[in-house]
């Protein structure tokens, strides 16, 4: 596939062109550097991951949550005070509006660590994911998938870190030996069951990159530099990857985190998506990145957003978003860390 069939107005970015010869590496390298300022969302092709295990995850995906409410529920976040589980439609608020969208977070599978009054607070977020007992085959397929999607997220950082003019393992020494690995399965449905058309309001993703899959129907939205919403429909075999808060941090701004959002589908469809967060360490602070000369001519500065405060601190930042998203897991497991305010304020949980 080459960009000019490609039905939209984002840029395809085939990475297998990064493992090519020296000559041709250095073509993509000269493109996506230019891709990476003008725009922080791509498709990506060249991937290497199995279509079959794509197709896998999707069908699964579906069964999941075709599975009654109460077998859901066996699993439901609340029950983890490491924020894995699952979400029902409408608990979730992006800036104050209700999200449409049921979900089931993961994140690297661990053992607790027992926490005493001097550990870190991020530390709380390190545990086991919750898998349905409903559906056993769910919990080898996501594990293969997000080490797939690990694989694939960590090419693509490598691969900017060159394109800022950097060595490929520059951002390894914040990442390894494990970055962070949110993966969540999603189903919004039709905007019948969600009264509006937000299946998720405008924000801006935290980590280094998110890998999405999107099943069929569209419904996901860029907002570009000027202002402008583009539509970012599925193209088959392909990834949607948009960079984080944590590039737009380490690049004083040169890389961009673009804001997006989901418009809830027409009444009685569904769409399914699946959106995988590669994050760094939570022990590492984010640098700023020497970039060259003729890139921080072209550096942007921070967004700064008073509503989303944004900290250097990985750890801190991540447990933060998750707090602020789910009020109810936070006031049952993490109580002591909340204001007099978030505990006395609205059990709705918030999107970033
Ligand atoms: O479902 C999608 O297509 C995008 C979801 C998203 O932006 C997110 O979960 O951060
Ligand atoms: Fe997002």
């Amino acid at each position: 596939m080459t960009i000019h069939t490609l039905p939209v107005h984002l840029p395809l970015v085939d990475i297998s062109r990064f493992h090519a010869g020296p000559a041709e590496r250095e073509r993509f390298i000269s493109d996506l550097r230019k891709i990476l300022h003008d725009h922080g969302f791509f498709y990506l092709t060249g991937h290497g991951v199995e279509p079959q295990l794509i197709a896998d995850v999707i069908a699964n995906s579906k069964r999941f949550f075709a599975l009654p409410l109460e077998k859901k529920l066996e699993i439901e976040m609340v029950k983890s005070p490491h924020f894995r589980g699952y979400n029902r439609a409408g608990y979730e608020r992006t800036r104050g509006q209700q999200d449409w969208r049921e979900q089931l977070d993961i994140n690297t599978e661990s053992e607790p660590v027992e926490i005493g009054p001097d550990t870190p607070a991020w530390k709380r977020l390190l545990g086991p994911n919750q898998w349905p007992a409903a559906l056993p085959e769910l919990k080898p397929l996501l594990l293969a998938y997000q080490a797939e999607v690990t694989r694939v997220g960590i090419d693509v950082l490598k691969a900017i870190a060159v394109a800022l003019g950097q060595p490929e393992d520059a951002f390894a020494q914040i990442y390894e030996p494990q970055p962070s690995q949110l993966l969540k399965i999603i189903r919004y449905p039709g905007r019948d069951v969600a009264k509006t058309d937000q299946g998720v309001g405008a924000h801006k993703d935290g980590g280094f990159v998110t890998v999405l899959l999107q099943d069929t129907v569209p419904g996901l939205r860029v907002q570009t530099e000027d202002g402008v919403w583009l539509d970012a429909p599925p193209v088959p075999g392909t990834f949607v990857i948009n960079t984080g808060e944590l590039l737009e941090l380490a690049t004083n701004g040169f890389v961009r985190a673009d804001v997006h959002d989901v418009i809830a589908p027409p009444a009685g469809v569904e769409r399914f998506s699946v959106a995988f967060f590669l994050g760094s360490r939570y022990d590492a602070t984010i640098p700023v990145i020497d970039l060259p000369e003729e890139l921080k001519r072209n550096e942007r500065g921070v967004t700064v957003d008073p509503l989303n405060p944004i900290f250097r601190e990985v750890g801190q930042n991540h447990l933060k978003s998750r707090l602020r998203s789910h009020p109810d897991v936070a006031r049952a497991h993490h109580a002591d860390l909340l204001t007099p305010e978030q505990l006395a304020g609205e059990a709705v949980a918030t999107a970033y």
